[in-house]
């Protein structure tokens, strides 16, 4: 079998290489099209290698062959982590500041204050790291602009990152508060639309004395006009105050045509399963979607006060209020507050996903009713959640 030893300097060229064999390309084009479409993600994973302090060649040949294989279906994913792990022979990876971190650095350079501070995070990617003044922490993923972590001053953090999520900018992360948009679910471009995984930038920042504030902004791209040819912002600010966590998301149409959208925050929530409760849906249309049958949900009424989670939940719900309450099962109970967002969504997927889903619920506040969106017009939707 072929063993590469790759240095720093030569690195980039044997990734490229490599992702352009059969080999590594059946990797990178058998998963969902949800990825994006250049297979750079090799050559960026390195130079994060190349910048992270890792101990030794083995480790980092480890290192590197998760990053690669993150991407990859999940049918040959084990086999091929093994091969590259045998067979990547990596040399110790210096400290010196390259490729993202790079990145990292000199955005935070241009957006670093007291409480903000852009850093490198798993995989590389860019992460901005809030901290309040009463010592609460969050972590916002540039990639999707996936919030992955809200710890409280306790420490106690009320996000919830899925074991199988993936830092590899190849793939949405699968936890925290990623973005549906501008499609919910299914639909005529792909599964929950393009936002959560495509790379935002950063507009602003802020800090005071009782928040700190970055704000994300998404433009179009070649990879999203190939899907939804309209001209766009979504602005997604992210407020970290002493005791609560509060987003804000306008979607301007810049472009001369109108368009309609559909849109969730798909908020996973840190909790035992067996003990979770939601309130405040009560009386609300639902739209209930079988396990057997996702495409045909049942539609319905929340006759509960208390709903709870037995078994496998993927349910639609309509014209809610601005208010439900979460009791996480871990002892903390989240009011969960909105203006503008018209829906929520309830979801666990129980055993379909056997590994994690005693730890989480999903309860997203969404816009399922599309959003007609006429040339210079904008939507906007708050959330903010709150331990009560
Ligand atoms: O696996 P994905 O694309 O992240 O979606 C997870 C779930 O997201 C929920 O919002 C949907 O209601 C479910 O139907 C879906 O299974």
């Amino acid at each position: 079998m072929a063993k590469f030893l790759v240095s720093p300097s030569s690195a980039q060229g044997l990734l490229c290489a490599a992702a352009s064999s059969p080999w590594f390309s059946n990797d990178l084009t058998a998963s969902s099209q949800q990825q994006q479409p250049p297979p750079t993600n090799c050559i960026i994973s390195w130079k994060h290698c190349c910048s992270s302090t890792v101990d030794d060649s083995a480790s980092s040949a480890v290192w590197l062959s998760k990053r690669i294989v993150g991407g990859v279906s999940t049918s040959s994913r084990r086999r091929r982590a093994a091969a590259l792990s045998l067979n990547l022979v990596l040399p110790q990876a210096s400290s010196q500041a390259v490729g993202l971190t790079a990145e990292a650095e000199s955005l935070n350079d241009k957006f670093g204050k007291e409480g903000v501070k852009v850093e490198s995070g798993e995989g590389g990617l860019p992460k901005v790291s809030l901290s309040s003044p009463n010592g609460s922490v969050a972590e916002v993923y540039l990639y999707g602009a996936c919030t992955t972590s809200w710890k409280t001053a306790e420490g106690k953090d009320l996000l919830f990152v899925r074991p199988d999520a993936v830092f590899t900018g190849q793939k949405p992360i699968s936890g925290g508060i990623p973005h549906c948009f501008p499609q919910f679910g299914p639909g005529s471009i792909q599964q929950h639309g393009f936002a959560r995984n495509v790379s935002w930038d950063i507009s602003s920042t802020e800090s005071d004395a009782d928040s700190t504030t970055v704000v994300l902004e998404l433009k179009p791209s070649a990879y999203s006009r190939n899907m939804w040819d309209y001209e766009f912002v979504v602005n997604f600010k992210i407020v970290l105050g002493n005791d609560k966590l509060s987003t804000e998301m306008t979607v301007e149409n810049t472009d001369q045509k109108p368009f309609s959208f559909t849109t969730a925050l798909h908020t996973y929530f840190r909790a035992a399963i067996a003990n979770v409760s939601v309130k405040g849906l009560k009386g609300c249309e639902t739209f209930n979607k079988p396990y057997e049958d996702p495409k045909n949900p049942v539609k319905g009424a929340e006759d509960r006060e208390t709903i709870t989670f037995p078994g496998f939940v993927d349910c639609m719900y309509r014209n809610t209020p601005n208010e439900v309450v979460l009791a996480n099962g871990l002892g903390t109970t989240l009011s969960i507050k909105n203006s503008g967002w018209s829906d929520i969504v309830l979801w666990n997927p129980y055993l379909t996903m056997e590994a994690c889903y005693k730890d989480f619920v999903c309860v997203e506040n969404a816009q399922l009713e599309p959003v007609q969106l006429q040339p210079g017009d904008s939507w906007t939707a708050q959330q903010s959640l709150v331990p009560i």
